[in-house]
Parts: structure tokens; sequence; C-alpha cells
């Protein structure tokens, strides 16, 4: 390291005592066990269950209070206890109401407080002091470390914690410590949260999933197909903006795009109006209890048939720029006999039913009425004027990335794109062929240029990201061709099929995940790819660890629209310093469920590897950018203080 750079440091540790210190403490670091990797994906915008998996880690709340309680206990009292942790504020009134006096809730209060102190000194056992010093909840962290760090043994010290508590419950600061504590609690199980990927689309909430993670301690994202569409929207892509606002119409969600968002529908529901009838097939799918009133189904058909043609409009004339997409099957307003009413695709001649193309010109179908221009227009200027949209696709920038290496295995959302013989497929990009890593990386170049680059709208960085949502070769579709348009206007099943790419039946092979690893210079004896995306049919027999336990989906299935094809609510990982766990989770029905019966059925679990040695710091990509401070902090001695 050069002189300089030392001497700057200098400036920092300016004694021995100080280098000397800070190398003893990374030291002692990289010798505690790893933290706790929480592995979540496809959470599509389904907030409520979202939540109780991070209240309860996966399980990892209950485990801990399990093994500690375990004497003392019995099962519902751990589940009581567990429930109290998850949702300390609405958990504490509840017991409040059950008690008839002051002295029953007050020596619960304080068989609660000794319990909960119990359970962070075991849950943060290991963590350094000044880790868990964070975690506490910064109003009461002089009283818990007092009552964390007591000895029990002397009688004046019993008297000294006695009297703390007593002190908090008088003082009317029992609710407010518990629930820290729980909250604490809560962090403390989790190290390190990985999103795999597609917190937008579907569900009602995905804004609120933003916000929590954004306030989250540690996390990072690897992109779905879901998330890029709407990076993409806001990036300047209006075929992006159709789809996200099409998708939010067909999920009844428009909510999100007009209260959430604040941006005003007002000029595409005037266009829906003026041109468009209801429409069985674009009535909106809505899982709410209660059914929503006819006329605001009909108006919402209508929004989405409007949305959807200015939609295949777009993408008409982004096929025809951009030869390289090899998408010239999918310019489909243009293979339509709109006076037979037929198209034909792939050779193969169809009836379209339930069309709504009052707006298309045959001679020029992918010609926008001034009206649908002017709509789309005022909607990109809105959308990018969204300051609240603004903040989350900026966290998705600044966490996020198409892929992740971390701690020697690989996170990747849809797959990376393979011919049927398991090599890399290539693709095209300005004059340059690219497969694999490298894909992917470039995809990823072109995502951050169009982000950065808001007003151009149709460079080939924007068009790109549209591609990531639906191209052949897109590492995040995976699939062929999105049939959208044949779901709508086709009756046949056969034409919406969306073949996958044969990543997904390779993937069951060691050999292929093996590569996969080593392309991304990844060890594959040790690495291990964890994919999102795809529901596992649980129902059906299909297992989520795959190809010798290389490959790990864990496609949650939050997404109720699915849960009737997966029969569970999906998977979640852990992976902690004694190895991998996967955890299959029931159906979420409500927080209230959880608060007054207690049902928290998850976890299913099923050791997916098991370290033989527990796993230290040390081997952590945390571990390695410590060591590196520990070899510059040795430097410095030697340069300053050792001569
Ligand atoms: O179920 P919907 O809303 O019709 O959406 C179906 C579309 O969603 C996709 O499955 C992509 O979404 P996922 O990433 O959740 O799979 C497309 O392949 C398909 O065309
Ligand atoms: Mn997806």
């Amino acid at each position: 390291m050069d002189t300089k750079m030392l001497d700057l440091l200098a400036q920092r540790y300016d004694s021995e005592e100080k280098v000397v210190t800070e190398i003893i403490k990374l030291e002692a670091i990289l010798n505690l066990p790893k933290g706790t990797e929480h592995f979540v994906s496809d959470l599509h915008g389904e907030y409520q269950a979202f939540q109780h998996v991070l209240r309860n880690g996966s399980g990892n709340v209950k485990e801990k209070i399990k093994v500690l309680f375990e004497e003392e206990f019995t099962e519902d009292e751990i589940t009581e206890f567990a429930t109290l942790v998850y949702y300390p504020e609405e958990k504490i009134q509840l017991i409040k109401n059950s008690f008839n006096n002051k002295t029953e809730l007050n020596h619960w209060y304080a068989e609660t407080i000794e319990r909960m102190i119990r359970l962070i000194s075991f849950a943060s056992f290991k963590y350094t002091r000044s880790k868990l010093r964070k975690a506490l909840p910064s109003q009461f962290v002089y009283i818990i470390e007092e009552l964390l760090y007591k000895t029990e043994e002397l009688t004046n010290k019993k008297d000294y914690y006695s009297k703390i508590v007593e002190q908090i419950i008088t003082l009317g600061q029992a609710d407010k410590l518990i629930t820290g504590l729980a909250y604490t609690t809560q962090r403390l199980v989790v190290d390190h949260l990985h999103v795999v990927g597609d917190i937008y689309d579907r569900g009602p909430e995905p804004d609120k999933i933003m916000d929590a993670l954004i306030n989250y301690h540690s996390v990072d994202i690897q992109w779905g197909n879901h998330d890029v569409l709407w990076m993409g929207a806001f990036a300047g892509s209006k075929v992006c903006l159709a789809n996200i606002i099409r998708i939010c119409a067909r999920y009844d969600n428009l909510d999100i795009i007009e209260d959430v968002y604040g941006i005003n529908l007002r000029p595409l529901l005037n266009l829906a109006e003026k041109y468009y009838d209801t429409n069985p097939k674009f009535m909106p799918k809505s899982d709410s209890d209660e059914p929503l009133p006819e006329h605001e189904k009909n108006q919402i058909s209508k929004i989405q048939q409007a949305i959807a043609i200015i939609q295949f409009k777009l993408e008409i004339p982004i096929i025809k720029r951009r030869p390289n997409f090899n998408m010239s099957e999918r310019l489909l307003l243009e293979k339509v006999d709109y006076e037979k009413k037929e198209i034909t695709i792939h050779g193969e001649t169809y009836p379209l039913e339930n069309t709504c193309f009052a707006t298309v010109d045959p001679e020029e179908p992918d010609r926008l009425l001034e009206e649908e221009q002017k709509v789309i227009d005022k909607l990109l200027f809105s959308v990018q004027h969204s300051e609240k949209l603004a903040r989350h696709m900026n966290f998705l920038m600044k966490k996020g990335n198409l892929y992740l290496k971390y701690n020697g295995n690989l996170l990747i959302h849809g797959c990376i794109p393979l011919e049927e013989n398991g090599t890399m497929e290539t693709m095209e990009i300005e004059n340059k062929t690219y497969a694999g890593r490298e894909l992917l990386d470039v995809f990823e170049r072109y995502v951050r240029k169009a982000y950065a680059n808001p007003h151009e709208t149709d460079d080939l960085a924007t068009d790109m990201v549209w591609y990531l949502w639906t191209g052949e070769y897109s590492s995040l579709f995976g699939k062929r061709e999105m049939t959208t348009f044949e779901r709508y206007f086709i009756t046949d099943k056969k034409a919406h099929e969306e073949r996958k790419n044969p990543y997904y039946y390779l993937r069951e092979d060691e050999d292929t995940c093996r590569q996969i690893l080593k392309d991304f210079d990844l060890n594959p004896d040790q690495g291990h790819i964890i994919n999102g995306h795809t529901p596992i049919k649980e129902r059906s027999g299909e297992n989520p660890v795959k190809a010798n336990g290389k490959m790990i989906v864990i496609d949650g299935g939050f997404s109720k629209a699915y849960q009737s094809d997966t029969g569970i609510a999906g998977y979640t990982l852990l992976y902690n310093s004694y190895g991998m766990q996967l955890v299959a989770h029931k159906h979420f029905h409500s927080k209230e469920d959880v608060l007054l019966n207690g049902t928290d059925v998850l976890s299913v679990k099923r050791i997916v590897d098991k370290e033989l040695v527990r796993k230290k710091v040390m081997e952590t990509n945390v571990g390695t950018e410590l060591l590196q401070e520990v070899a510059i902090l040795n430097s410095l001695m030697e340069y300053r203080y050792m001569k």
C-alpha cells in the first residue's frame, strides 16, 4: 500500500492503541459464526404475507424460543410467546384485555421482560456487543444492557435487576420496552435478507413492501421480470408503462397507480369510455371478499382494453427497429385479418373472439390515435414525476442487480438462457455476441443506461429493458414468447402456451448447474444456484431442491393467484452457520388469524446442506472485506508503529 494512503489512514488511527484495538476487533468478528441469510422471492405485492415471513424469520424466531424455553413452556405457550414477538403491539393489547387486575398484569410484565431479555441474549450469541447495541431500541439501550449483563448469582444484583424492571412498569414504559425487545429479536434472527425478484404486480401492496425493504437493516435485491417492467416505465419505456397499467387493471389494482403513486388515470378513462364496451375477457380478477360493483368492473374492463391495445401498438415499432430481438412473429396487430376476424401465428390460423380493435387502422395497425398518443405521453410524464415511485425505483437500482454472487452462491430470479444441448445461448447486441454471465452483464449495463437517461424513450437501452420483460433470451423471462394477445383473443389453449427455455429442465441436471457456477467464477463444489420465478408445484410432487442440491427454487408462491397451482404458499430459504434450510409456508390468511388462533403453520424444514464445520464470518463475502481491512491495518502498524 502506498505511503500516502497510509499517512491518510494514520490520521484516523492516530495511536498505536487504536490500530491494535481495531485489528483485535476485526479478528474477533472474523471468528464469529456467520450471520443468518434469509432468502425470499416472488412477493408480488403480498405485503401482509411478506410481513409475516419477515417477522417470524421463516420460523427462526419460533425455533429460538423452542430451544430456549423447551423445559418451561408448553406448545401453546411457545406459540403465544412467538406471536408476541411477531406482532407485539397487537398482542400486548389482547393480553392486557384478558387480565382482571393490575397485579396480574404487572406480574405478566415482569415475567415477560425477563423472558424477552433471555431471548435476546440467546439470539445475539453470535454477534458482537456493538452489533447488538445497534439492534436495540435506542431509547432503552442503557436499561437493556444493564439487564442483559447482570450477573444472576449476586443477590444484590438480583435486587438491582428487579428494581429496574419494577421502575419500568411503574413509569408506564413496559409496553414500549416489550415492543422494542420484540423488534430487536426479529432483527437479530436474520442478519441479511435477499429478495430474489418480483416485488411488483398481481398483489395489492408492492409499495408497502418497498417501504419495508427501504427500512430493513440489511438487504439486496435480484431484479425480477416484473420489477424491471416498473423500472422500464420509470426509465421512459412507454411499452413497459402500458404493461404495468394493464396488469394493474387486470388484477384490480389501479389504486396503486392512482392513489399510491399519484398518477392521474382520468385521460385513460376518458379514452376507454369513448372506444370500448365491456368485454368478458378483460374483467378484473379480484380475490377480495367484497365483489366489485358491476359498473366498476365494466369500467376497469374498458381501461384494460384501452391500455392493452396501446401496448400492442407500441410493440410493433420496437420489434421492427430491433431485428436482433428476433420477435417478428409478435407483430400481431399486423397479422390480424380484420375482415375475417382471424389471425395466423406460427402457421396456424385461429378465429379471434372478444376483439376490441376500434382504434386500430388495419392499414397502419401500429399508429396510435392522437388521443392514445396524448394519453400515453401524459401517463409517462406523471410516472416520471411521481416522487414516491422515484424513491422506490431508486432503491431498486441502488440495492438491485440482475444477479448476485454472495457467499459462494449464485442468486438469480429467472434463468441463464441455455440451448437444448446445455450450452449457453448467445445473443447478438450491437454487433457483438454474448452468452451466459457476459450476456447478463450487458443486459444490466443497458438497464442502468436506460435509467440514467429517462428522457430517451426509443433508444436501444430503453428497448432492452422491455426485452428483459418478454424477449426469448432474457434471463428474467425465460420463455420463448409471451402470449398475452393470444390469451385475450384466442380460445384455443394451444395458442396460449409459453414454451420455457431448456434451462428449466436442464437445471435438474447437476453438471449443467456446475457449469453455470463455473461460468460465474464460483466453486461448483460449494456453490448453489438460487432461483425464483417459477412456482413450485408441491401439489404435483415437484421438488424445489434439484440437481443433487445444487439448485434451489424458492418461488414463494406468495402470489395468491398461483396458490391453487402450487398447493402451498411457497418456500423461503435460510442459510446460517450450520447450513441451508428450506422452509415451506402454508397459506397465510391474515395477521388477525395469527393473533387470535396462533395459526403460524409454516416450516416443514428440509435440510438442504449441512456444514460439517460451523461456518465463520471469515468465509463469507463480508469476511473477505474484513480480511482486507485487517491487512491494511497491519501495514499501517508496521509502517507507523513498529519501526
Ligand atoms: O397470470 P397473468 O397475469 O395472466 O400473467 C401471465 C404472464 O405472466 C408471466 O408468467 C410472467 O410473470 P411471472 O414472472 O410471475 O411468471 C408471463 O409469462 C405470462 O404471460
Ligand atoms: Mn418472475
